[in-house]
């Protein structure tokens, strides 16, 4: 199974990193496409695999084609890749925003199409993907794309109608996480711990807590509640958390940036 992508960025980086240390493929059997050459070199030192500058080579040797460019730069590849993406390749783009609607309107509706939107924790195989199918994109089509981003992660199936909101959750969370832990990790230099004890601790908490929900399942609120003392530390942390508005903050963080994922799914 060969796989493709177009754009060696960031995202495609860190999938194509995952997919090969988790055993999925081997880099003999990926490539990538970037117009920008320190992408193609970073892409090639970090995963192994080859890069080439033309997309239409790539497309035309792979069985899976990932599309990795920003999502204002996807309607001139798609122009580019139109006639070399058939029925016979499986097109993946992890573009935020960009609906299944274009690919089809541009590249013909008898393509297999699969939206998917990861995150850049697979790179250590703890990415959370979600993906909506379009086009002739087949339930074995599904089952290919769930298995390739479960072995870097966690993928659920969701309508297409859900895949703005998915990127302002997990798509762009991972950015919320790190300003979590850098903040955490100020306030234990504010309080006198050196700086790499501070980030290792906060690093550590989160991934902690995070997997106490969900290997426990219960609720966030219940875990909370365990760690709250009465009259102690932890209650007088949670009340400056919440003069801060904190939880306001989030919630307020997922809607701008699904909002934004609309707006570039309008523009593209
Ligand atoms: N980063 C993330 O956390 C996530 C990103 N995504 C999505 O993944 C996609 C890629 O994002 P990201 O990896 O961050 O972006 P990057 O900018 O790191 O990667 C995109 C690469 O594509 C190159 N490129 C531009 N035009 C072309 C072209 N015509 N042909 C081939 N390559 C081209 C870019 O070069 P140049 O820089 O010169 O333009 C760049 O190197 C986006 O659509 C984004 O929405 C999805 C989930 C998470
Ligand atoms: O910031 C962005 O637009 C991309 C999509 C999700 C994460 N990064």
């Amino acid at each position: 199974m060969k796989v493709g992508f177009i754009g060696a960025g960031r995202m495609a980086t860190a999938l194509a990193g995952g997919l090969i240390s988790s055993g999925f493929t081997s880099a003999d059997n990926v490539c990538a496409s970037d117009t920008y050459e320190s992408a193609r070199e970073k892409f090639n030192q970090e995963t192994g695999a080859d890069t080439l500058t033309s997309n239409i080579t790539v497309a035309e040797q792979s069985d899976i084609v990932i599309l990795a460019v920003k999502p204002q730069q996807l309607p001139g590849v798609l122009q580019e890749l139109k006639g070399t993406i058939t029925h016979k390749q499986l097109l993946v783009s992890i573009a935020a925003g960009s609906p299944l609607a274009l690919f089809l309107e541009t590249l013909g509706d008898s393509i297999r199409v699969i939206r998917v939107m990861p995150n850049t924790p697979c790179l250590v195989k703890q990415g959370a993907s979600a993906f909506a199918r379009g086009g002739k994109a087949t339930e074995d089509d599904a089952s290919l794309v769930d298995s390739l981003l479960s072995t870097v992660g966690i993928a659920v199936e969701v309508p297409e109608s859900q895949l703005d909101a998915v990127t302002g959750l997990s798509g762009s969370g991972p950015a919320y996480v790190y300003q979590i832990i850098e903040a955490l990790s100020d306030g234990g230099v504010r309080m006198g711990l050196p700086r790499h004890i501070a980030t290792q601790l906060a690093a550590q908490t989160v991934k902690g807590a995070a997997e106490m929900v969900l290997e426990t399942g219960e609720h966030p609120g219940a875990l909370k509640d365990a760690v709250t003392s009465p009259g102690g530390t932890t209650i007088a942390g949670i009340h400056a958390l919440e003069s801060g508005g904190l939880r306001s903050s989030l919630m307020n963080a997922v809607a701008a940036a699904t909002q934004r994922s609309i707006e570039l799914g309008k523009k593209s």
